[in-house]
């Protein structure tokens, strides 16, 4: 347990006169005596730490035997938001949540090693974003592209991927909103909503930059930026800010758009940070898996549809969520890959309502809207997320 330093008083609390205090315990503490305190407290930490991990290998065991998943979303953000409002300071509560991450990651590995596909290489935003939701005790496996994260998921190699779902200045992202209607048995376990800052990277001098190198949505939230400040260099699209990264590392004049993580890892230069052209930038992963998760209580859920090509369609299935009050908070249209050409083109509609699939008032929204449309699938229920800095 964590000792308490020297009282202030010289009287204990059963009246007594305490013992005359060592003359170096009137003196400031030196460097040495503080450091010799936080040694104690760090061995006193480490048993704190293994009674823990002890405790979370038993829930494991307890999990196993009912067949349950190992890793609970829910329970990590109740962890950690419990953490946050028990602390009363210095320790800046951003500090505290990576501790905690990285503490359940580490218990949880105990239990079970976890699989986890993103989009890569290494230090991209499908993969920071990987970190900030299962920690660095997991197998991060980063792959080539969006379908192949969900490709990873259908085939078992991994338990869960990692796909970007929208941004908050570009919009949605079609490559994934493709591959849920070529998977819909995928489902979106949890989402995480990161906060992206683009920095330029290179290693030559801003003003020798002739090519930058970043994925399309990348280019897209600088495009201000860029054309203001390297209006005469070429935008080259490439797979992920990763990849721009690596391309940078390789090639004297060129930079990338590309977060922070990826100057440390690609041993870059930052020629310039924060250039995102909204300050408030901020992109929405989903966590995908096999199996849906369970009602945590603050729950929201995405739905496909695929309505019919008729007058008023689009209104009589939003009737039902007002009707039985459920709020909607996304809808985004996205034309049929496979309707026929000859056709006015079909839509489907991906929308986002809050509450779980089994709340009953959902129920009876959904009952109503899938006999008004053609085709209605869950893509899951799942906690609600706050806003965490890349
Ligand atoms: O509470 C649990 O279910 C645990 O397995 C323990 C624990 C933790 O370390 O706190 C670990 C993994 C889970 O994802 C959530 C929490």
């Amino acid at each position: 347990m964590a000792r308490k330093s020297a009282p202030a008083s010289k009287t204990t609390t059963a009246g007594k006169a305490a013992p005359a205090e060592a003359p170096d315990a009137r003196r400031a503490p030196t460097l040495s005596s503080l450091r010799a305190e936080i040694d104690r407290l760090d061995l006193d930490l480490v048993t704190l730490l293994n009674r823990r991990a002890e405790i979370a290998t038993q829930i494991g065991q307890i999990k196993h035997s009912q067949g349950l998943e190992i890793w609970s979303a829910a329970r990590e953000d109740e962890v950690i938001a419990r953490a946050v409002a028990g602390s009363s300071g210095p320790l800046p509560n951003e500090t505290l949540r990576l501790i905690f991450r990285e503490l359940m990651s580490g218990s949880r590995s105990l239990q079970k090693n976890l699989r986890v596909a993103c989009l890569g290489p290494k230090y991209s935003y499908s993969y920071l974003a990987a970190v900030a939701k299962f920690g660095e005790a997991v197998d991060h496996v980063p792959v080539g592209s969006i379908a192949a994260v969900f490709e990873e998921v259908n085939r078992r190699h991994v338990q869960f991927g990692i796909v970007p779902l929208e941004n908050s200045t570009d919009g949605r992202i079609a490559d994934t909103l493709d591959m849920f209607i070529k998977l819909p048995n995928i489902k979106i376990r949890a989402e995480i909503r990161l906060r992206i800052h683009h920095c330029l990277l290179g290693r030559c001098e801003w003003s020798q930059v002739r090519r930058v190198y970043s994925k399309s949505q990348a280019l897209s939230q600088c495009r201000n930026w860029l054309g203001k400040n390297l209006p005469q260099s070429a935008k080259v699209e490439v797979v992920s800010t990763a990849a721009a990264a690596e391309l940078a590392q390789r090639e004297e004049f060129a930079a990338a758009v590309a977060s922070r993580a990826a100057a440390a890892a690609y041993r870059l230069n930052i020629l310039a940070e924060n250039i995102e052209d909204q300050p408030h930038n901020v992109t929405r992963f989903a966590v995908i898996a096999e199996v849906a998760e369970q009602p945590t209580g603050k729950d929201k859920t995405t739905l496909m549809l695929r309505l019919h090509n008729q007058v008023g369609s689009l209104n009589r299935i939003l009737a039902p969520f007002e009707k039985y009050a459920v709020n909607l908070t996304w809808i985004e249209s996205f034309p049929v890959p496979d309707a026929p050409k000859d056709t006015n083109p079909a839509y489907l509609f991906f929308l986002d309502i809050e509450g779980h699939v089994n709340d009953p008032p959902v129920q009876k929204a959904l009952e109503a809207v899938r006999k008004k449309c053609d085709r209605l699938d869950i893509l899951g229920s799942y906690p609600r997320s706050e806003c965490i800095e890349s």
